[in-house]
């Protein structure tokens, strides 16, 4: 598959894949999503590769999730709300390397989803995370909501989808969102030393490692599968919209108009 919305390199044994579309603060569309879900299987084949980086092009963003430009009820793609979003976070789960979100500004709506999803997560001093889903007439009833609370713990999570707070770098580092912050002109340097040193390791034993921590959050990708279609059903009612058409319109949403 050749990348126009994605960028695929190897160095040294580590994958690099970032998503470029920094004008729309690397928001994924249904192509995006495509071409991530290839790259994570190339580097998964890829011998010589032991471990993968995620991350955004340009200073501003790592991902702002769901591409807010085209959404009307639905994204336009593949899979039932048009965006094959849970293969994206699946593929993520499912290669047997380590993945690491390099985290270079905000990490948004699905945006925070992958860093929540990826194996670790190296921060910029000047990255951004949370969830909006509320804010704009969605959610990710599945790893976004359910994983999010094995990981940063249930009362966090909630307070994270029920209030679409922003959080600073060091305020996810201390709820365990990501596993480092560095002074942004760092970023890379310290991504690279996690790098290494996960590169000097035995890939079996990664790897093992890496299903056997998978094992007892599986069930959650069933249920993401399955509200799905709770979300398609959520995306084609006039509340949901009201979101969209908001952000788009760069008004404050007005929900409660739409309540039955
Ligand atoms: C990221 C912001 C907080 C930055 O705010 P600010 O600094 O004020 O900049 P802005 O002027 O708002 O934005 C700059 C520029 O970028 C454009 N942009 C930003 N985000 C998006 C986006 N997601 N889509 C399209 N365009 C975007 C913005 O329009 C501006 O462009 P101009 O041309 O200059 O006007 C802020 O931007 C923000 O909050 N963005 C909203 C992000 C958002 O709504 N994301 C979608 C959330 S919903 C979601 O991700 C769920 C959908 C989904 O992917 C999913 C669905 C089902 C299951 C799982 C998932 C999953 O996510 O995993």
């Amino acid at each position: 598959m050749l990348y126009e919305k994605v960028l695929y390199e190897v160095n040294n044994g580590t994958a690099r894949i970032t998503i470029n579309r920094p004008e729309v603060y690397n928001a994924f569309d249904a192509q995006t999503c495509e071409e991530l879900i290839d790259a994570f299987k190339r580097a998964e084949v890829d011998k010589s590769v032991g471990v993968v980086v995620l991350t955004g092009a340009g200073d501003k963003a790592f991902c702002t999730g769901g591409d807010q430009s085209g959404k009307d009820g639905d994204y336009g793609g593949r899979g039932v709300i048009g965006l094959p979003v849970e293969e994206l976070q699946s593929v993520i789960r499912d290669i047997n390397k380590p993945v690491i979100a390099r985290v270079n500004g905000f990490a948004v709506g699905g945006g925070n989803v992958l860093v929540t999803v990826c194996d670790l997560a190296i921060a910029s001093d000047k990255a951004q995370l949370g969830q909006v889903g509320p804010k704009v007439g969605s959610v990710d009833p599945g790893f976004g909501t359910a994983y999010l609370a094995r990981v940063v713990g249930e009362k966090r999570a909630r307070e994270i989808w029920y209030l679409c707070r922003r959080y600073t770098a060091q305020e996810a580092l201390a709820m365990g969102l990501v596993n480092a912050v560095v002074p942004h002109d760092q970023l890379d340097e310290e991504v690279q030393k996690w790098c290494d040193e996960i590169n000097e390791k035995s890939p079996t034993a990664i790897a093992l490692a890496k299903r056997s921590f998978n094992v007892d959050s599986e069930m959650i990708r069933a249920m993401s599968s399955l509200s799905m279609h709770a979300l398609k059903m959520y995306y084609d009612t006039d509340e949901s919209k009201e979101g969209g058409n908001a952000f788009r319109e760069k008004r404050k949403p007005e929900f409660r108009k739409y309540v039955k």
